[in-house]
This record gives structure tokens, sequence and C-alpha cells, in this order.
């Protein structure tokens, strides 16, 4: 035989109900041999309570009372065909009648004992498995009615009585035996002490019904059918990754389910547990699932851990001093203490040293504890030998649980290092002696990220998500958005990795959604949708969040950002970024930035600052990490102008090929920048410091391609009509490298430390002669690349290449 136990949203509605029933009829025409446990229908028990409170305070209760009955009624009217309805209105019509009277005596009184309460929420439970049974009764005859309380006995510690279990034994195997023809409907969570006064089994009593009834009939399994598809990895409202668990062992689920998971309540197990029976979570409302098989042991698996689990609020109390250190019977009169006076003590943790013990309790019995502990050790405060006790707020638990853990070495470090890595601060650690679990307390704020980035840590073969704030949806970042659109699919299902962008903004908007902002249709729910923009409220914002793997991107070319990025470290955030502004400011700034990212463990990632997307910035380090040393660097790094000289030819003047390339997107937002050379002085300032030498802007020799005037211009029409003006300068320089069978060349050079860019004209003899489009080419000579240079050659301009690279950065953040 088999038990099956429906919790109270299983028989919440009719629909609910249906799908119940549709569960027990397969089993039982299986041969299963299904014995019915049932909850009360959901919300039912918590009015009963408050409708018994409501009566001792005067207050009025018919209201809810008809809340319930309808509640019933509508159900009866719904699955039970018209000519058997009458007796069922009739029996819950009794019930409710009794519930009635119940209330007026209270009201009456003015008084509650606990005795009175169980027997009012026992209504809960009695009416709504009467009511299931009947409608059973219509297709399966055999269908039979049990009030439990009749079989479960217990002694008379109302609100969560101890069950006697001899006397329970007798009765629920002579139940079946006479009964075991028949298909049973048993209430869950009510039973009654010797005098046959209702008592009640307290938090989880239901599935301690179906447990005690399983493990006295032998059953083969004890399914437990909720609302969610078994126990999963870690809260799914917080962990969107979450999954469910196909097998965990009984302790690997008490220790689940203890820190939150409340998909059964553990002490409702132990008669399970010693008689081995598997209990199997089952989802109601998707019976095809198969749920989650709880058993005596863990099971084969390749997971690392079993899951996480927490507890969202908690408060820590901390005891110090000398009076401590070696007093055995201390923490033995301490937690005797708080047992007598039935505070909870969720977790402990001693200091090596023994100076210091602190323990985590419900918020609520914090000052108490806190009171008791003062009264107990008043001596000991008095005379100095112990601090008195603090108490903390606002902290959570998160735990790790599973067996494998003992086996396998370095599970504690990557907890630690992904809680490291996010910037989430660890209170105090404790693991349990079993060692199928360890737990952290850590800040409430940090509760939400801290789980996300540990179930990423440990189950990151599954899925890892990137959460990125984009700045900037220009030439750049309106591409990057296309790109990603359009992998987004190929990551997920190749590489496991989902790159959401949560945030948006350029200089008129910014728009938030933590669900990922539909990259197909961004510009239009930025427009419609998004608040003005701030940067320095996005930046807030973004902090705010709190959310693991977080990417900032600055894909924008303004200066303002720069000043953010140190904070944004400062909150474990990654940075990549197209913008050159922050690597080529102060060397202070440049030094500093990697110092802040590098001691909060989080990645910056600029490569498209040099060549657009060609691998420069990266060979360059790869370079240097392996130990060799930069001894000249010689390289064109301006696409623009590499566009210019390749097509400034024939008929085209210098002004239309200007304008080509911005045209083709290959110029900075202000084309100054590039013919004026500061984005090349920009780029070789930047290899310059990551080859090793710290200089400044300053220290650039820069040689201008453009006459005075045009570096004069104060606007960019302006720019360009002086460019109109000066065609003569720039024919007489294109007629004399075609004289001479050359071409103009736009330098740069780093040697010894020294940084300098100049126009040259070149023959066919030079490795730079060969270029096209908007080619960008630079070649390290090295200690090891000596006699031939490492070339890197291509094109190093245009908005594909450039949001592919700082696309392939993104992809490698937190790698
Ligand atoms: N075009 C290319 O081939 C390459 C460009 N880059 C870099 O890419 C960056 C972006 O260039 P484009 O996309 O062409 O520029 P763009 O002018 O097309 O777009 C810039 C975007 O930044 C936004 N923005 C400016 N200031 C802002 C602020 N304070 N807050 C929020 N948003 C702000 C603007 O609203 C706009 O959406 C530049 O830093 C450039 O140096 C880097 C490598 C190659
Ligand atoms: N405007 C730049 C683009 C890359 O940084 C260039 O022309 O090289
Ligand atoms: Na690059």
């Amino acid at each position: 035989m088999k038990i099956l136990k429906f919790g109270g949203t299983s028989v919440g509605s009719a629909a609910s109900i249906k799908a119940v029933l549709s569960i027990v009829k397969k089993s039982y025409n299986s041969g299963e041999q299904p014995l019915v446990v049932l909850s009360a229908m959901s919300g039912v028990t918590n009015l009963l309570c408050k409708m018994a409170i409501d009566a001792s305070e005067g207050k009025s209760f018919q209201e809810d009372l008809a809340l319930i009955e309808t509640k019933h009624f509508d159900v009866i009217k719904a699955l039970i065909v018209v000519r058997h309805q009458n007796p069922v209105f009739t029996k819950l019509k009794l019930f409710f009648n009794e519930i009635e009277e119940l209330l007026q005596g209270i009201y009456a009184l003015r008084e509650l004992s606990e005795q009175s309460k169980d027997l009012i929420v026992s209504y809960g439970e009695r009416c709504s498995t009467f009511m299931v049974s009947k409608i059973s009764e219509q297709d399966l005859e055999a269908s039979l009615f049990v009030d439990a309380s009749h079989y479960i006995k217990t002694d008379s510690h109302f609100g969560h009585a101890h069950v006697n279990d001899q006397l329970t034994e007798q009765l629920v195997k002579s139940l079946y035996l006479t009964n075991n023809d028949k298909l049973m409907f048993v209430t869950g969570f009510i039973a009654s002490n010797e005098n046959g006064r209702m008592t009640t089994l307290g938090r989880g009593g239901s599935d301690y019904t179906a447990a005690i009834f399983g493990s006295i009939l032998n059953a083969t399994a004890i399914e437990i059918w909720t609302d969610v598809n078994g126990m999963l990895t870690a809260d799914p409202r917080i962990v969107k990754k979450a999954f469910s668990l196909p097998v965990l062992s009984y302790t690997e689920a008490m220790e689940l389910s203890y820190f939150g998971a409340k998909v059964i309540y553990p002490p409702t197990m132990i008669p399970a547990f010693l008689k081995k029976i598997p209990i199997v979570i089952r989802n109601t409302f998707e019976p095809d699932f198969a749920g989650t098989f709880i058993q005596f042991e863990s099971g084969k698996t390749t997971l690392p851990i079993k899951g996480i689990s927490s507890i969202g609020e908690i408060s820590v109390i901390n005891l110090s001093g000398s009076g401590m250190i070696g007093k055995s019977g201390f923490s033995g009169r301490l937690f005797t203490l708080l047992a007598r006076e039935q505070i909870n003590v969720v977790l402990i943790t001693q200091s090596s040293s023994e100076h210091s013990i602190t323990f985590a309790v419900n918020p609520e019995d914090a000052l108490r504890a806190k009171s008791l502990i003062e009264n107990e050790f008043e001596l000991e405060i008095q005379a100095n030998k112990l601090i008195n006790p603090e108490i903390e707020n606002d902290l959570s638990v998160l735990a790790i649980v599973g067996e494998n853990m003992k086996k396998t070495p370095g599970m504690s470090g990557r907890l630690f290092s992904s809680l490291g890595r996010n910037g989430i601060n660890v209170r105090a650690i404790a693991q349990g002696s079993s060692e199928y679990n360890i737990s952290v307390i850590i800040s409430k704020n940090d509760l939400s990220k801290a789980l996300n980035a540990v179930h990423d840590a440990f189950f990151a073969e599954l899925k890892k998500t990137l959460y990125v704030f984009n700045l900037g949806t220009g030439n750049i970042g309106s591409t990057l958005f296309k790109q990603l659109e359009s992998q987004y699919d190929f990551l997920l299902s190749k590489n496991d990795l989902e790159i959401k962008v949560v945030g948006i903004s350029n200089s008129k908007k910014m728009l938030f959604n933590l669900d990922g902002i539909d990259l197909a249709n961004w510009d239009s729910e930025l427009l419609e949708q998004g608040e003005d923009a701030d940067l320095a409220v996005f930046v807030e914002r973004m902090k705010g969040f709190n959310l693991p793997n977080c990417v900032f991107i600055d894909n924008t070319a303004s200066r303002l950002p720069s000043s953010y990025y140190e904070g944004i470290f400062q909150s474990n955030i990654s940075i990549v970024t197209c913008n050159k502004i922050a690597n080529s400011g102060k060397y202070e700034q440049y030094k500093t930035l990697r110092e802040t990212a590098h001691k909060h463990g989080v990645d910056f990632f600029y490569e498209t600052n040099v060549g657009a997307g060609l691998p420069i910035v990266r060979v360059l380090k790869d370079l240097m990490l392996s130990g060799d040393r930069i001894v000249k660097i010689e390289a064109i790094l301006s696409g623009t102008i590499s566009y210019i000289f390749n097509n400034f030819k024939d008929e085209a003047s210098f002004y239309d090929v200007v304008k080509q390339a911005q045209a083709l997107g290959y110029t900075e937002p202000d084309p100054r920048d590039d013919l004026g050379g500061v984005d090349f002085m920009r780029k070789m300032l930047i290899l310059a410091r990551d080859a090793g030498y710290p200089i400044e802007a300053e220290d650039v020799n820069l040689g201008a391609i453009l006459p005075e005037s045009c570096l004069k211009a104060d606007s960019v029409e302006s720019f360009y009509e002086e460019l109109k003006s000066e065609n003569s300068y720039f024919e007489a320089l294109k007629e004399k490298a075609r004289l001479e069978n050359k071409v103009i060349r736009y330098i740069g050079k780093l040697e010894d430390g020294i940084v300098s860019i100049s126009v040259q004209i070149v023959d066919d003899k030079h490795p730079f002669y060969a270029l096209s489009g908007s080619d960008n080419i630079i070649s390290f000579t090295t200690e090891r690349y000596k006699e031939r240079p490492l070339v890197v050659k291509g094109p190093g301009a245009g908005a594909e290449v450039t949001a592919a690279g700082v696309f392939a950065d993104l992809v490698n953040v937190g790698a």
C-alpha cells in the first residue's frame, strides 16, 4: 500500500480537487492500494484560528464562517451531482453549526484555551476530507471517510501533541484490518488524547499523519503532493535557475528543509526515516513530473551539493569574555537555558580561542534571549568575566547542503570564493557536525545576491547569467544589442550562458528591467517606458540591485562615466568598455582602477580601446604575463586615418574622404579626435602603460596631420569647413607621395618607454605599406619575438567589429 498526502492548495478549489481525485483514481486502479491523507482547504485553518481569536476578543466571526461555508459549498455544487448533494451539505452544515456553537461559547467567556483552539481548527481537515471522500465515492464506491482523531492517540499537549506510538499502532492496524478493501480518505493533522479530546500534531501535521500511517502500515512509499515540483536546489522565488532535485537522502532533505525549503517539515519524516520508507514530493498540478524521491541513501549524482537553503531573517547574539575560557560548563549552561525557555538556536559558532560564542536565533527571540542571559550570568558580567551580550540584526543564514560535500574537497573554497567575488561579507561560519551542511551568516541585504551567486558557483555547468547595465546606445551600443539578441539562444544552449541586459541608458533616457530588456525592442521601450537619464542615479540603482555576475558596459565616448568606475569596482561589478577615456586619463587613475578591480575580484576588460575588435590588448597582456618584454611597438591604430589615406586618391577630396569615414562609423563621435591624433595618442598611451611604462598623455610626441587652422576649429561644422579650405595642403601631400611612388601613413612607435606618433611617407618595402580599408596593424618586437615581430593586422574600426570586441570581453567576464 501507498500513502498519498495532499496539502491545502491541492484541495483548495474544485479544479484542484478534480486533479487530486484523478491522481488517486489512477493509483487505485493500478492496484497500489492508496490511503489518502488530506489537509484542510487552503486558508481554512488560518481563518478558523482567526475566528477563535476574534471570538475570544469579543469580535464578530460570522462573516468568516460564512466564507468557509461558501468555500466548501461551492466545491460540492461543482463536483457532486445534484441528487447526491444533500447528505453532504447536511453533514457539513452540522460541522459548521458545531463550529458556531463553540465560537459562541468562546465569545461569551472571552476565553480561548489551547484545547478549544485544537477542536476548532480540527474542523478544517474534517470538512475537507469528508467532502472529498464523498466526491470520490461517486466514482469509486470503496471511498471511505476516516476521522484520524479516533486512531492517532496523543498526550494532552494541545497545539503540538506527542503521539502515543503503541496505542496508535494498535488502532491504525485494526482500522486497516477491517477496511483494507476500502479507499480511505484520512484527515491529516488531528488526533485525540486519552479522554478523546481533540488534539493537533503541530506544524507540518498532515505530513506527520501520512508518515504515521505509512510507517505503521509499512507503505511502499509516502507521496507528499503539493504545488511545487518537488524539492528544489534553492528558493525559486529568489533563484530563478533553481531546479528540482530527483533524489535526496533523508538527511539532505532534513538539512534543506531546516533552513528554508518549506516543502516538508523535517520532524514529520522521522517515522518514515526509521522504517526506511521512501518519501516522494510531487506536484498535484504537474502529475507527470517525477518529483523528488527522498530515501535512505543520497543516491548517485554528479552534483557537488544538493541545494542551498536559507533563512531570510535572523539575529545573532555575541557573547565574549575571559570567563568563557576553559569553562566547559559554560556553553552547556547557556544552551540549556535557551532550550528551557524554548528559544530555538538556529546556528552556533565558537571561536577557536573559546573567547567568544556567536549564535543565531529568530529575531523575535533575540531580546528575550539577551535578558535571559544577562540574568543567568549576572555574576560573571558583574565580575567583568563576561561582556554584556550584543545583538546584531538584519542578518540571514545561507547554507549549502549535500552528502557529497564530505567526500569532495574544495567545497567550502568554492562557497567562499563566490561570496568573496561578489563582495559578500561573511559574518560567521558554521559547519554542521554532520558535514552535510556549511552555513554562513551574511547581511540580509546580500541574501538574494548570495543565493544566486552560490547557485551559479555550484551549478555553473548548468547555467550562468550575466546581468548587464549598458551605457550608450549609439553606433556601438545599438550594434552590440543586435549581436547579443541574435546570439542569445546559441550562448544559452551551447555555452549555458545567459546574458541579460537589465539596464540601459543613453544621454536622454534610462530603463531598468530585472527580467531582461527585450533587445528586439529596446529602443521603443527606452523611449516609452524610460525615465530621464541621470548617470549618478543609473549607477546607484545598478549597485542597489546587488546582482551577482554583474557587468557595467561603457559604450559612450563621454568623460563622465570614468569617474564612477572605481566605485563600480568597489561594488564588485565588472566593467567592459570601448571608451578610452578612463585608461588614458592620469596614470594614477589608470593604476587605481586596476588595483581596485583586482582587490574586488572583478574584471576590467577594454580590448576595443585599441584596434577595435582586433586582439591587441589581450596579446600584449599575454606577452607580459608570460614574462616577455616589449622592445618596440610600431603601429597604425587609427582606423579612420588609415581609411582616409587608403582612399584619398584620384578625384576624391580630403573632405569627402573624412565624411565617408564618419558615415562608415569609423570615426569618434567627434572626428576631430581622430584627425587631431588624440584618439591614436590614447591608444598608444594605453599600450605603453600596459607594457609597463607609467607615462602621461603629455609625454607622447604627437605629430600632426592637419594644418593648424583645422586643429583650432571650435566645432565639428567649422572643422569640416576648414578641411575644405585647406584642400590644397592635402593635395600637395598626396601629390608628393604619388610622385615618389609611396603612401602616406600615420605611424605610432613605442621604444624605451618613449611614444611618438608621426606622419610618414613610406615605400613598398615598409611593412605598413600594404594596408586597405580601415586596417590597423601592430607589430610587437619583444625579447622572444626579436627576429621577426609578432604582427596583428585587420579592420580596426567600425561598429560591427567594435561591438563584437565588446561582446567577446563580456563573454569572458568571470570566466
Ligand atoms: N567606432 C569605432 O570603430 C570604435 C569606437 N570605439 C568607442 O566607442 C565609443 C562609442 O562610440 P559610438 O557608439 O560611435 O558613439 P555614439 O556617439 O554613436 O554613441 C554614444 C552614446 O553614448 C551616449 N552617452 C553619451 N554620454 C552619456 C552619458 N553621460 N550617459 C549616458 N549615455 C551617454 C549617447 O547618448 C549615445 O547613445 C567611443 O568611446 C569610441 O571611442 C572604440 C573602438 C572602435
Ligand atoms: N575612431 C577610431 C575607432 C577605434 O577606436 C578609429 O578610427 O580608429
Ligand atoms: Na582590440
